[in-house]
């Protein structure tokens, strides 16, 4: 990646965008991308990229950016009117704040309604994304909170950090940690089953949503590992295209699929309803080992 001409202390562009980079004092990095408030890089304290950002992705106003990590708000796929994934990973979001501290170096976005969030979806919100990096962590939390005035109607959204792992060679991969969670399979219409591996192995398309996976999960590699952890993201989405869907996206490379894996911290199965000045958040981190 080249970056040119900062503007301001924290911000850079990246083939037209602006980008917060962040650099804790141990070397922890991260680079988030202002558009969609979308992490696209990071790599741990003396370690390498644990992302996966295509080198198709097309970074444009307006346009979803395939790798790192998308933020999936207020609705999921095409689970309900809106557009597929809903509309914060293709809107510009605001730099709030950034800070490199002793230990992390931190930043937080944020999104806010505007005439055409409100022409989709008729609700006052503030969504802030922070991420932290630091040592081996990446640190991921969402909050959203609902800004509209007293006796405003509710509202019900769901969400996700629709994280892309980057990985070696995928078939080499091995997820742990979701033996025995129900799960719908969106390759086979939705049908449901229950995990019945504790080392899942990726070696065709996957597409599942996992309800109320409550423990951590460790993505193995033969050289290295990545501890996943969730609060209050109660769903976990696996999903990789495998060789024949990757070749029909057109912002992915045709052999993408192998060097990737989404491990999804999800909000699906019950959407969070939200009152005026109620406020909800979930976090996601990363550990690499
Ligand atoms: O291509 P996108 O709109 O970014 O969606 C990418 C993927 O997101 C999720 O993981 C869904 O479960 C998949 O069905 C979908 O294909």
């Amino acid at each position: 990646m080249s970056l040119t001409s900062p503007s301001t202390p924290e911000l850079v562009y990246l083939q037209g965008q602006p980008v917060v980079q962040l650099r804790a004092p141990d070397g922890a990095r991260a680079t988030v991308l202002l558009q969609g408030g979308q992490v696209i890089s990071w790599s741990p304290a003396g370690g390498s990229e644990r992302l996966y950002l295509s080198e198709r992705a097309v970074f444009e106003d307006g346009k979803a950016v395939r790798g790192g990590v998308p933020v999936i708000f207020p609705q999921f796929e095409q689970r309900g009117p809106l557009p597929r994934h809903g509309f914060a990973r293709t809107k510009r979001w605001k730099l709030l704040r950034a800070d490199t501290g002793r230990d992390d170096a931190i930043a937080v976005l944020g999104l806010t309604d505007d005439e055409a969030t409100r022409s989709l979806w008729p609700h006052a919100f503030a969504v802030e994304l922070t991420v932290a990096v630091g040592g081996n962590r990446l640190d991921l939390e969402l909050e959203v909170e609902h800004r509209g005035a007293q006796g405003a109607a509710p509202f019900s959204f769901m969400a996700a950090l629709h994280t892309y792992l980057r990985v070696r060679e995928v078939e080499e991969a091995r997820l742990k940690g979701l033996q025995g969670v129900r799960y719908q399979d969106s390759t086979r219409q939705g049908a449901e089953a229950v995990e019945s591996s504790g080392a899942l192995a990726i070696t065709d398309e996957i597409d599942r949503i996992y309800f109320g996976a409550t423990r951590a999960l460790l993505l193995d590699e033969p050289h290295r590992a990545l501890g996943i952890e969730a609060q209050q993201f109660p769903d976990v989405v696996v999903w990789n295209p495998w060789d024949r869907k990757c070749a029909a996206l057109p912002d992915m490379p045709p052999l993408g699929f192998r060097q990737m894996l989404c491990v999804e911290a999800a909000l699906i199965g019950e959407p969070v309803v939200l009152q005026p000045g109620e406020q909800w958040w979930g976090r996601q981190s990363l550990v690499a080992g």
